[in-house]
């Protein structure tokens, strides 16, 4: 959807599609205003009547009718906010799917700034208060101005001395709300802000339960959770007593306004300018002059922070991924590839994490990856998926450069096996087709037969429907890489990169993780970070990578060979079947 980047555009990007129900509301609203005005000339008349001593059947009618005309606007206010509550919800809804959207788009380097917590309050918390934007303004704010308008309309209308002190009046009132209005953004921005900041830390903090609990950080947590309640208790209490000085001052404007009224309509009474019926109408409308007025300043709290949200939302929906698509260009069937030229990169602009690195790799050839922790071989991975762009040089995927591909493109024809295998709280299908349903049930199981997992897919309750618990419970490391593999065999791609488990697995889910390996990399390009002498036997080439830069690259059988290469050393050294 397209979003305007000022806060009307944004709120009329969302609104558009339902201009029918919003000009629906728009004659609902004015029905019911006209209603409310209307309403109390029927009083005025049957006032007179009796001030004439008048007893026909006239006050009966106008009794009634008093009544059907009562009992009909509420009727149309109900109507009038389920139709806002409905139009706030359509149009939230899809602000929060779009912002989702987007937040999925943009790339790490964002993501490494804002922890999930933080964007969840905005997706969800910012939203919510937005929801309540459309509804609580445009019933209470827009219809109630509206209502003060037409109000002031019939002051006029019954005598100019009253219109022009009441429009006076309405008028000084209003001034002091403007000026007021912005008082109380401020805060609140800052309590949402701390707010987002709790949620962060919480998110982060449960994330790493099991280390806070071997740590002994148990206190030490509850400390900084303090603290940050604390921070958002303070930002709450400064707001809400900001937000008061607005919600008072009706009160005192209530006053000065019946003061006036009764100044006046005494002076004309006794003129004999005015009936009673009309001194009673005044006050009837003061009385109802004072509602909108006191409905705007409820909502406007409701209203400042929507404004807060509102900004907030526009903000983020202003972030732009610095990684942007490329034309587009037709990937091959089968292997792919690869290139690496010269690349150097850094996920900060002082500080170096690949130099200079070149190799290349033929379709079908598999690349041992080797290096320390922290040597930059995941980085490699990440630039090859285009989360980050190269500093400098150049990346081919199918000789061309990665950034004349579509990201999404790119991501397809790249199957990528991480050691941390994310899988969701949705059904075995799920997890494997990433939620697409065009994949049918035969090709995923046999995926699942294909990497040895028949006995473990026999044991499901439900076949493929089982739900898996959050976070991969209750499977091993090993079943979860097999997984992940068998997400890679329904996308095909043509190449593959796999960061091998490093931790040990018994020996039976070893033997099986070596089959699938050897299955998966069958007429794929590969990319292996690799582990396990075992892997390292299966790679046509080896690359050493130490602090960021090449220390070795060559034909393993070369590399094998020759008594003085790093990779020989490296062999003689690995203990047991584990590299470094
Ligand atoms: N998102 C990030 N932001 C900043 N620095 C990072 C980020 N990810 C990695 N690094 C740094 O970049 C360097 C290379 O990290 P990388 O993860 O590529 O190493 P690695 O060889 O894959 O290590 P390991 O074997 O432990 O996974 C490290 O110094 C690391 O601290």
């Amino acid at each position: 959807m397209q979003t305007g980047f000022s806060t009307s555009g944004l709120l009329m990007a969302y609104l558009r599609p339902q201009i029918r129900q919003v000009l629906l509301l728009l004659l609902l609203l004015l029905g019911g205003i006209g209603f409310e005005l209307f309403n109390p000339q029927l009083l005025g008349q049957f006032i007179q009547a009796l001030e004439n001593r008048d007893q026909s059947p006239f006050l009966y009618r106008t009794a009634l009718l008093f009544i059907g005309l009562a009992i009909l606007q509420q009727v149309i206010t109900v109507l009038a906010t389920y139709l806002s509550e409905r139009i706030g919800w359509n149009a939230t809804n899809a602000m929060r799917a779009d912002l989702t959207n987007h937040l999925l788009r943009l790339d790490l380097s964002f993501h490494k700034d804002h922890t999930p917590g933080e964007l969840i309050e905005r997706v969800d918390g910012d939203i919510t208060t937005l929801a309540d934007f459309f509804s609580q303004f445009v019933v209470h704010i827009f219809a109630n101005v509206l209502l003060l308008i037409g109000i002031l309309i019939v002051f006029w209308w019954i005598n100019w001395y009253i219109g022009i002190s009441l429009t006076g009046f309405a008028l000084l009132f209003l001034f002091c709300m403007y000026s007021m209005r912005h008082i109380t953004i401020k805060p609140w921005k800052v309590f949402r802000q701390v707010s987002a900041e709790l949620y962060g830390f919480l998110e982060e903090r449960f994330n790493g339960t099991e280390d806070i609990r071997s740590s002994g950080a148990h206190a030490y947590t509850l400390r900084q959770l303090y603290v940050h309640t604390r921070k958002r208790l303070q930002a709450a209490r400064k707001a809400r007593i900001i937000s008061a000085i607005p919600w008072s001052f009706p009160l005192l404007a209530g006053a000065c306004g019946q003061l006036i009224a009764i100044l006046l309509s005494a002076w004309l009474y006794s003129r004999g300018d005015m009936s009673l019926a009309t001194a009673f109408l005044i006050f009837f409308y003061l009385e109802l002059l004072l509602k909108p007025i006191q409905a705007i300043i409820n909502q406007l709290d409701t209203f400042q922070r929507a404004s807060a949200g509102i900004a907030r939302v526009r903000e983020l929906f202003q972030q732009r991924s610095v990684l942007e698509d490329g034309p587009g260009y037709a990937f091959p069937a089968g292997a792919l590839p690869v290139a690496f030229e010269d690349v150097s990169f850094g996920y900060n602009e002082d500080e170096k994490v690949l130099q200079h690195i070149s190799f290349h790799l033929q379709p079908g050839e598999i690349l041992g990856l080797l290096g320390r922790t922290g040597s930059g071989k995941t980085t490699i991975a990440r630039l090859l998926l285009r989360l980050y762009d190269p500093t400098t040089g150049n990346i081919r995927l199918a000789e061309h450069n990665l950034r004349e591909a579509r990201i999404a493109d790119l991501r397809k024809h790249i199957g990528i096996v991480t050691q941390d295998v994310q899988l969701f709280n949705a059904s075995v299908r799920d997890n494997l087709t990433f939620f697409d349903h065009s994949i049918d049930d035969e090709r995923i199981k046999e995926a699942i037969y294909e990497l040895g997992l028949r006995h473990w897919f026999e044991a499901l309750p439900e076949g493929l429907d089982t739900v898996l618990p959050p976070n991969g419970g209750g499977l091993s490391a090993g079943e979860a890489q097999l997984l992940a593999f068998a997400r890679i065999f329904l996308r095909d791609p043509g190449l593959v990169i796999l960061d091998e488990a490093s931790s040990r697995l018994d020996p039976v889910t070893e033997h099986l993780l070596e089959q699938a390996i050897e299955r998966l990399l069958r007429g794929r390009t590969a990319i292996i970070i690799a582990h396990r002498l075992r892997t390292i036997q299966r790679a046509d080439s080896i690359l050493i990578l130490e602090h960021g830069q090449i220390r070795e690259y060559g034909s393993r059988a070369l590399l094998t060979a020759d008594p003085s290469s790093h990779f020989t050393a490296l062999l003689q050294t690995a203990h047991e079947e584990v590299l470094a």
